[in-house]
C-alpha cells in the first residue's frame, strides 16, 4: 500500500493491516450486545433484494453486533427470508403504490419510524438495492438530514451516490460521510462536482480536488487498486483480490467500511488518520483478502455469497481475535 500527501509527494507507507488491526476491538466478557456496532442499511426495493442482505450480512460477519435493513414494504419479505439475523423494516414506499395527496403523511412516518432508532445506530450505509425512485429517494434524503442532525458516519454507495450526485449539498461539508463509487458512479460524480471527465493520468490529484470540493467526505474510488481520500492525503490499497468481477462485491465492501469506521471512532487519543479514512483502508484490504480466498476455492464459478463466507476467516488471519477473560 502507497500513499501520497495533498501535493502530490509520496508519504510514509501506510500498512493496511496494521489499520485494519489497530481499529478492530478485543472480545471481552465484560461488553454488552451493541458495542461492536449498531449498524443501518437504507436500500431494498423491488428490483433489487440482494445488494441490501450482501451489505447487511457483511457487517455482521465482519463482526457487527446488530444489522438492521429500512426497505420497501415489497422487498422486506424476502431480504427477511434470506436471513433470520437482519432486523427488517419494511417502512419504504415507491412512487407506483402511493398517492400523490398521501406523500406529505407517509414521508412523516416514514422519520418517525427511522428516528426512533436513528440515535442508537454507530453508522447508516445509503443506497445498496435502493433503486431510483423519486417519491423513495426524496424520503432517503430526509433521513440523510436526520442521520447528519445525530451525527451519524454514513456510508453511501449504489443509488445513495446517484441521489447525492444530484443533490451535493446533502453530504457536503460533512466530514462522517464516506462514498463508495464505482467506476461509473464515480465518473457521474465527477463530471458532477469537477465539471470535466475522469483523467487517470493525474488521478490523484483528481481524487483530491473531487474529495475538496465535496466538501471533506471521504472517498473510496473502487478499482483495480482502491484509492481513499478525504481531500488531504490519497491512499492506495492495491493487494490482489479476485479477477472475478460477479454483481454485489461492492455491496459487502460498504457493509464491512461501517463497521470499520464505527470501531475507528471508539478509538482513544487522537490518531493520525480520520476514523473513516482507516474505515475504508481495513474494509478495502478486508474484502480483498475474502475475494482472493474466495476465488481460489471457486474459481470462475465465484459468487459474493462465497466471499462473504470467507470474511470471517479472512479476518481471522489479519488479526487473530484474543479473547481477554
Ligand atoms: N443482487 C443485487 O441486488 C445487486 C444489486 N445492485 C444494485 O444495483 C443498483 C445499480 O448498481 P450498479 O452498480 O449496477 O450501478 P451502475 O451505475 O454501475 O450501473 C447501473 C446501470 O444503470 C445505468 N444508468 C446509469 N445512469 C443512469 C440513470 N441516470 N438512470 C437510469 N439508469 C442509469 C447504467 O448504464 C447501468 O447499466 C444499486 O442499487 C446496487 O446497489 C448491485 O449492488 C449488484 C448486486
Ligand atoms: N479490476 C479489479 N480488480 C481487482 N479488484 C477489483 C477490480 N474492480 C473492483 N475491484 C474490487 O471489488 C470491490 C468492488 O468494486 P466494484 O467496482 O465491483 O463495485 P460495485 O460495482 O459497486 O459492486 P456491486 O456489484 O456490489 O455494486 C472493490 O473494493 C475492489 O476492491
Ligand atoms: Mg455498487
Amino acid at each position: 500500500m502507497q500513499s501520497l500527501l495533498s501535493d502530490g509527494s509520496p508519504s510514509m507507507e501506510v500498512d493496511a493491516v496494521s489499520i485494519l488491526k489497530s481499529i478492530t476491538p478485543s472480545l471481552e466478557p465484560s461488553k454488552h450486545k451493541g458495542q461492536a456496532g449498531k449498524i443501518a442499511v437504507v436500500g431494498g426495493c423491488r428490483e433489487y433484494t440482494g445488494a441490501p442482505y450482501f451489505s447487511a450480512i457483511s457487517a455482521l460477519k465482519t463482526g457487527a453486533d446488530l444489522s438492521h435493513v429500512f426497505c420497501t414494504k415489497d422487498a422486506a419479505p424476502v431480504i427477511k427470508g434470506y436471513s433470520p439475523e437482519l432486523i427488517v423494516h419494511p417502512i419504504l414506499e415507491e412512487s407506483y403504490s402511493v398517492r400523490d395527496e398521501d406523500k406529505k403523511s407517509i414521508l412523516a412516518k416514514v422519520i418517525e419510524e427511522v428516528d426512533k432508532w436513528m440515535e442508537r445506530f454507530d453508522c447508516v450505509i445509503i443506497g445498496p438495492g435502493l433503486g431510483r425512485d423519486p417519491f423513495l429517494l426524496d424520503c432517503v434524503s430526509n433521513i440523510m438530514k436526520h442521520a447528519r442532525q445525530f451525527n451519524v458516519p454514513m456510508v453511501i454507495d449504489g443509488d445513495g451516490l446517484f441521489l447525492v450526485t444530484n443533490s451535493l449539498d446533502l453530504i457536503s461539508g460533512y466530514p462522517l460521510a464516506v462514498l463508495t463509487p464505482n467506476v461509473n458512479e464515480y465518473k457521474r460524480l465527477v463530471q458532477k462536482v469537477l465539471q470535466c471527465e475522469v483523467n487517470d493520468q493525474d488521478g490523484t490529484q483528481q481524487l483530491l480536488s473531487l474529495a475538496k470540493g465535496i466538501g471533506g467526505a471521504t472517498i473510496l474510488r473502487k478499482g483495480g487498486s482502491d484509492f481513499i481520500s478525504n481531500g488531504e492525503t490519497v491512499h492506495e490499497v492495491s493487494s490482489f483480490g479476485s479477477p472475478r468481477r460477479c454483481g454485489g462485491q461492492g455491496d459487502i465492501l460498504s457493509g464491512s467500511v461501517a463497521v470499520f469506521v464505527s470501531w475507528a471512532r471508539q478509538l482513544a487519543g487522537e490518531p493520525s488518520m480520520s476514523a473513516t479514512v482507516m474505515g475504508c483502508i481495513a474494509g478495502s484490504i478486508l474484502l480483498r483478502k475474502a475475494a482472493s480466498h474466495a476465488f481460489e476455492s471457486n474459481r470462475r464459478s465465484m459468487l459474493t455469497t462465497d466471499i462473504i463466507q470467507h470474511l470471517g476467516t479472512s479476518l481471522e488471519e489479519l488479526c487473530p481475535v484474543l479473547v481477554s477473560r
